[in-house]
């Protein structure tokens, strides 16, 4: 299945209306923080389930969903009870299994089969799905006696069914080896058998591959057949705990036979492997996971794609769009009946409560012809193609066959976030040994941030891993100890832009340390000055390398968006810092803040307050951008002072320069030639007298903008703050 427009879109507009989940669980981290049936932020004092089952079979001192309103309880806690999650929880906490390490994916998966099972007893005929519909019926309905169904007693139970436990695993087996029933619960695919075996039965890989992509793809799959096994073990590991919770939540013991099957409970996990989405919240941090109908689960991936979602927790007021996406098959015979009754048709048991959980809108990031598939993107598009390629096949055992994947030679994205300087002259076998062993050592070095607290080694390893290349084992023994330092990691490699990710955050971190530390010593006070500074030249680098890839891959924009946002607010920061009172007389703190936000910038329309034209959004992205480049030149040279590496980088946002840092050893990385049009016309400074912490300030704003700008098309205009909000914003931080 895929998803068609139905129309021509242009770029930056909704295509699907918000659309409920048919199931949504919060990751374990954010039960406590999260009202788990419509994510918000719970409120001081939160709600307690209430629940129709009875309590007293509940496990005690498990983790208890927490709700921001009655409401909210009353539409989510007897699905949680039902479904035999707070078991699950329990038998988590229990004994943790090896290769699980959040239970979200299995309470959801709880959570959809208990709403399958309900929809089925429902419905006198099941919705037309492809197939053979008593199977399907049979494998749901044909499990354990399920006391929870007891309300339904005017409609055929699962009891009625099977009644023989033998007879029920019997069925079970024969239903799943019917091709169909494997492939698909209401229209979703469950992809059980290539998760579970590795290779389907049907090649389908053969077909019109050119030769490098066919051994390009064996070589991935080849690499992956140690982990097709420790899939199945994850699957099997999860599907047995969902069926332990069952049973205990039937009232029985819970006990499994050791070499007994869990055919469903595996079709439903490996539905949700393959279909669900993680939920975010505003500022992109996971919250949970959510399975929604057909409409989103039949959009394919793309590494180009043109589409993306979004998430929204309360009701938009603004008119909402209707669905403009539609399955090929319908597309192709619009009075299809088995299709309509497939496309967002399928209603949960709670569907009358259509308010539950987070909703998902779809928007393009590029304008869509009618006819045309609608794709997302399952990966991170800043990963190079192997290592997308590697873990597609992983979760979701496909080889992406789009233009990005294909396109012979390497597009110039996929080229550059692999590439090394022209420094490197090894030869490639041993550049491909010696790649291997940097990326251990660059995961090595950020581990020391994220796992072991220590900001400070993760910092001292990562500069020295991106200024010289060099492995840890040789820095203890430096081979070319008088050489000057050259830049032999790219700029562009995706292991630098994870690396600048990193010491952006480790060197904020560790100025906050030093100041908690003694806010009053002076020299821990420059110190932590300087560390703010790199901090923001970090965040200024990534987002200027990555809106350089931006230009030749525009499916890029959320993250770019993303990158200049974090950019604005670190610089914003910096130039608020009282810090800057110690070293600047008069600093910039002296300046009246809101006049620089509400002036006019005589080379882009930064005050545009009622927000972006997308239809002018070329013209408004050149001008901003050309105002961001002319004031970077301006104080690079003192945010990048304090770091080794940072000197080597001339322009974080022109890499002209990188071209003839590219010597004569055999690569050739073609930079792009930035559109750079000099003589940005400065806004009036008023009282200040401090250029360059006025130039932060002004590149701060803009930089701000223009991810705002960005994340408009990728979020909507509700996203993109006017400067009015800017400048509220300001006042609260400040
Ligand atoms: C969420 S579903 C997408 C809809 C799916 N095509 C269907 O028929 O229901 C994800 C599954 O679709 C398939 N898929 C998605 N994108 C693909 C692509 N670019 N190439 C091949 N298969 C893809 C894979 O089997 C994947 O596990």
């Amino acid at each position: 299945m895929e998803m068609r427009a139905v129309e021509d879109i242009a770029i930056g507009q909704d295509l699907t209306p918000p659309l409920p989940p048919l199931a949504v669980v919060l990751n374990d981290s954010a039960l406590s923080s999260h009202c788990s049936a419509c994510f918000s932020t719970l409120p001081p004092h939160p709600f307690f389930p209430t629940t129709l089952q009875n309590l007293s079979h509940v496990p005690k001192n498990i983790p208890t969903p927490l709700y921001c309103s009655p409401r909210c309880s009353s539409i989510d806690s007897p699905l949680h009870f039902s479904s035999g999650e707070p078991y699950l929880l329990s038998l988590f906490l229990q004994s943790p299994p090896a290769t699980w390490d959040d239970s979200s994916d299995l309470r959801l998966s709880l959570r959809l089969l208990y709403i399958f099972r309900e929809h089925l007893k429902e419905c006198s005929f099941l919705p037309s799905f492809p197939g053979s519909t008593t199977s399907e019926r049979r494998l749901l309905l044909g499990g354990k006696k399920d006391y929870s169904f007891q309300q339904n007693q005017n409609v055929a139970g699962p009891d009625d069914y099977l009644e023989n436990k033998e007879e029920q695993r019997e069925n079970m087996k024969s239903c799943c080896h019917n091709d169909i029933v494997m492939e698909r619960i209401a229209g979703l695919m469950t992809n059980r058998e290539r998760l579970i075996f590795g290779e389907n039965r049907k090649d389908q890989f053969r077909g019109s591959y050119e030769e490098d992509n066919l051994k390009e793809n064996r070589e991935n799959r080849e690499g992956s057949c140690e982990s097709t096994e420790s899939v199945s073990e994850r699957i099997r590991e999860g599907a047995e705990l969902m069926a332990k919770a069952r049973r205990m939540c039937l009232d029985e013991d819970g006990n499994v036979e050791k070499q007994e099957e869990f055919v469903v409970e595996e079709m439903v996990l490996c539905l949700v492997l393959t279909n669900a989405v993680e939920v975010q919240d505003k500022s992109g941090c996971s919250t949970g996971v959510a399975v929604y109908g057909t409409a989103i689960s039949w959009i394919n991936h793309s590494c180009s794609p043109n589409a993306c979602y979004r998430f929204s927790l309360g009701l938009e007021n603004n008119e909402q769009p209707r669905l403009r996406i539609v399955s090929a098959a319908k597309m192709l015979d619009p009075g299809n009946g088995n299709c309509l009754m497939m496309e967002g048709d399928f209603q949960h048991p709670f569907s009358e409560q259509n308010l539950y959980g987070p909703r998902i809108i779809v928007r393009s990031i590029k304008a869509v012809n009618k006819g045309e598939e609608v794709t997302i993107a399952y990966t991170d598009l800043l990963q190079p193609k192997e290592m997308r390629q590697a873990e597609l096949w992983l979760k979701y055992r496909f080889s992406c066959r789009c233009q990005r994947c294909v396109a012979l030679p390497k597009t110039y994205v996929d080229y550059a976030l692999q590439a090394l300087s022209a420094a490197n002259s090894d030869s490639p076998k041993s550049t491909i040994n010696k790649m291997e062993k940097l990326s251990l050592n660059f995961d090595d070095a950020i581990n020391d941030y994220l796992s072991h607290g220590d900001p400070k080694s993760c910092c001292m390893k990562l500069e020295h891993l991106l200024s010289h290349g060099q492995l840890l084992d040789e820095l203890l023994e430096p081979k070319e100890a008088k050489s000057p330092p050259k830049l032999k990691m790219h700029p562009f490699h995706h292991l630098s832009l994870d690396a600048y990710t990193t010491l952006a955050s480790a060197y904020k971190v560790q100025a906050s340390d030093l100041l908690a530390l003694n806010y009053e010593a002076g020299s821990l006070k420059l110190e932590a000055f300087n560390m703010y500074k790199t901090s923001a030249a970090y965040s200024l680098l990534l987002a200027g390398a990555v809106d350089h890839l931006f230009m030749f891959e525009s499916a890029l924009v959320a993250s770019v968006a993303n990158f200049w946002i974090n950019a604005g607010e670190s610089l914003l920061s910096l130039a608020r810092s009282s810090l800057w009172d110690s070293f600047l007389n008069p600093g910039p703190n002296h300046i009246e803040f809101s006049s620089f936000l509400t002036q006019k910038c005589n080379w882009c329309c930064l005050t545009d307050t009622s927000g972006p034209n997308l239809m002018q959004l070329e013209e408004i992205k050149r001008q901003i951008s050309n105002c961001i480049a002319n004031k970077t030149s301006q104080v690079w040279g003192m945010l990048a002072s304090e770091s080794n590496f940072l000197r080597l980088i001339q322009n974080p946002i022109d890499f002209s320069w990188l071209a003839s840092a590219e010597t004569s050893t055999g690569l050739h990385l073609h930079v792009a030639e930035p559109v750079v049009e000099k003589g940005c016309i400065p806004l009036k400074a008023g009282a200040c007298n401090d250029e360059v912490g006025m130039n932060l300030i002004l590149l701060g704003i803009h930089c701000l903008r223009y991810g705002r700008l960005l994340s408009a098309i990728c979020f909507g205009l509700s996203a993109e703050r006017t400067t009015t909000q800017l400048i509220e914003f300001f006042k609260e931080s400040g």
